[in-house]
């Protein structure tokens, strides 16, 4: 035993409990008397310390099995043998052993200022582009926004003009500071996934290196929005780790500007011209900068020199992103509800969408970068949204699944399109074109297709004219025609009901009701379905 020890430490194995209990092993064969003595050792004190001479002796017995003959070596080789993979033989390493960290090294102030963020607060401090660092303007649900003063830094001539427009006079900086100790905006990664610039950065489970990527990504999209002009957004200034410098709108009396949730709109007149606003920006965002925002709302956009600016935009996407329309959408809803709470006249979300994402707009005799003639363009050709029809018809635009090209299809949509439960973008336009004045001619081809069955919206009008597409005969050859004619005959249906006697609308109610009754009962429940996904991930 000794000497196999000694080998063991000569040739560097590193002598694992494994091994040594591998060797106690041996010796149990090896010594049987051992073990009797063991079981007496239960018993007294004295038994044990006989116990311990005997393991010794065994030990020593062990080291001298040369002397014992070629069997003992023979069985001794073959336990060895049964055993060795279990030894391990690599060099014994004492530098790779891992550094504890302190946690000290992670404390964080306000969610935020981590030793680590100190020190590249204090690089750009250093480097001169920031001077003082002031206080926190918000404490978002991402992130912190501090101000700052820009430093007098060795910048090139032109930058250092830019930082110091008067002398004596400094810039004026926001510092947005992504939360790296709480992961609230934890679905980041579907901002990020599909995004071709950020391809190489895919699946980042690592938190510090994922807000490394958004802070990035702020900046980068800030930079675009910035540079083409056509939509304002405070300049961006530096990036670095998860610390990001910005142009700060200033109201002039050392206040940042307002958010729109907080502007004080003069009248009815002023809502209207910030609506159009932000409308003709979501085209000019979409169109110029090739950018959806994906978070756009009265929280995430600021009133600037009676200009509307458009901040936060981390999570915005390239018009590529598998989900770019869907995102646009959902900004098109967020958007109409706030100014519909404004009590203004607003548009249909389907009309808006199609605003954005026409390539041409017929009758549009401006500049298709200049904001505000396509802003005058909105206010004069889109129609309000009036009555429930309206609000009917942009219940079904919400719940259409939107796919770009066929190459975007999931493949439950594979299994509706081979049912042919398809419509095409262009005949909602063309649909829309023979209702509304408004007229659109779509260059691309975008496919929607009817959501699920189970998605389908709860209010009840809608739920029945939806259901209008279980009715398709499969023929997906039909085209567009077919498809046409189908929109007409759903919208056709939604209207019809409006002049429905009572008695006939309180029987379509209560169907309607009984139906939803009897599918609840065979509804998996929630808590179920958890269940279920939680098993079927553990058993993969
Ligand atoms: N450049 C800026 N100039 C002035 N104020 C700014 C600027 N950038 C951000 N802010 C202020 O900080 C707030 C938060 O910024 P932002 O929306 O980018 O961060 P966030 O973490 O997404 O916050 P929230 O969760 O509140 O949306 C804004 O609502 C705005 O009031
Ligand atoms: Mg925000």
């Amino acid at each position: 035993m000794a000497y196999i020890l000694s080998e063991c430490v000569e040739r560097g194995i590193e002598i694992t409990n494994l091994l040594v209990k591998n060797f106690k092993k041996l010796i149990a064969i090896r010594f049987p008397v051992k073990r009797d003595l063991k079981r007496s050792s239960r018993a007294t004190a004295p038994a044990r310390d006989h116990c311990k001479m005997s393991l010794e002796d065994g030990l020593g017995k062990l080291s001298l099995h040369e002397k014992h003959g070629a069997d003992r070596d023979h069985i001794n080789t073959q336990i060895l043998d049964k055993h060795a993979h279990n030894i391990k033989t690599d060099e014994l390493s004492v530098t790779r052993a891992k550094t504890s960290k302190d946690k000290a090294n992670r404390a964080t102030v306000e969610n935020v200022l981590d030793p680590r963020t100190m020190r590249f607060l204090q690089a750009l401090k250093s480097r001169g582009v920031i001077s003082e660092f002031n206080g926190c303007l918000s404490t978002g649900k991402e992130a912190n926004v501090y101000h700052a003063f820009a430093g007098y830094g060795a910048k090139s001539s032109e930058e250092e003009q830019k930082v110091l427009p008067n002398q004596g006079e400094r810039r004026e900086y926001a510092i947005k500071i992504y939360k790296t100790s709480i992961l609230v905006f934890k679905d980041r990664e579907r901002y990020v996934d599909g995004e071709f610039r950020f391809r190489n950065s895919r699946s980042q489970h690592n938190p510090r290196k994922m807000i490394k990527i958004w802070a990035e990504k702020e900046f980068r999209n800030l930079k675009r929005i910035y540079q083409s002009g056509v939509v304002p957004a405070p300049e961006p200034i530096e990036v670095k780790s998860n610390v990001l410098v910005m142009e700060f709108l200033n109201r002039g009396d050392g206040f940042a500007s307002p958010k729109l949730k907080d502007f004080p709109y003069k009248d009815r007149d002023e809502t209207l011209y910030y609506y159009h606003t932000m409308v003709a920006y979501i085209r000019l965002l979409y169109q110029c900068c090739q950018l959806v925002h994906a978070d756009l709302s009265e929280y995430n956009t600021i009133v600037h020199n009676q200009k509307l600016y458009v901040i936060d935009v981390s999570q915005s996407v390239q018009p590529e992103h598998p989900m770019s329309l869907d995102f646009l959408r959902m900004d098109i809803k967020n958007i109409n509800s706030y100014f519909e709470r404004m009590s203004i006249d607003i548009f249909p979300e389907r009309a808006i969408f199609q605003f954005v994402i026409s390539d041409k707009l017929e009758k549009f005799e401006g500049e298709y970068t200049n904001a505000e003639d396509l802003r005058q363009y909105v206010a004069k050709t889109l129609r309000p949204k009036s009555g429930p029809e309206d609000e009917a018809e942009d219940e079904v635009f919400r719940s259409l699944h939107l796919v770009r090209n066929l190459g975007g299809l999931e493949e439950r949509d594979f299994d509706r399109f081979t049912l042919g439960k398809f419509d095409l973008l262009k005949s909602l336009i063309a649909h829309d074109n023979q209702k509304v004045a408004s007229n659109f001619t779509a260059s691309e081809q975008y496919e929607l297709s009817s959501s699920s069955d189970e998605e389908v919206s709860e209010d009840e009008d809608y739920n029945e004219s939806g259901s209008g597409s279980e009715d398709d005969d499969g023929d997906d050859e039909s085209g567009e025609s077919s498809d046409e004619e189908e929109w007409l005959e759903k919208s056709k249906e939604i209207k019809g009901k409006k002049h429905e006697d009572k008695d006939s609308k309180k029987q379509r109610k209560t169907d309607a009701k009984e139906a939803k009754r009897e599918k609840r009962k065979t509804k998996v429940k929630k808590h179920i379905k958890k269940k279920l996904i939680k098993k079927t991930k553990s058993k993969k």
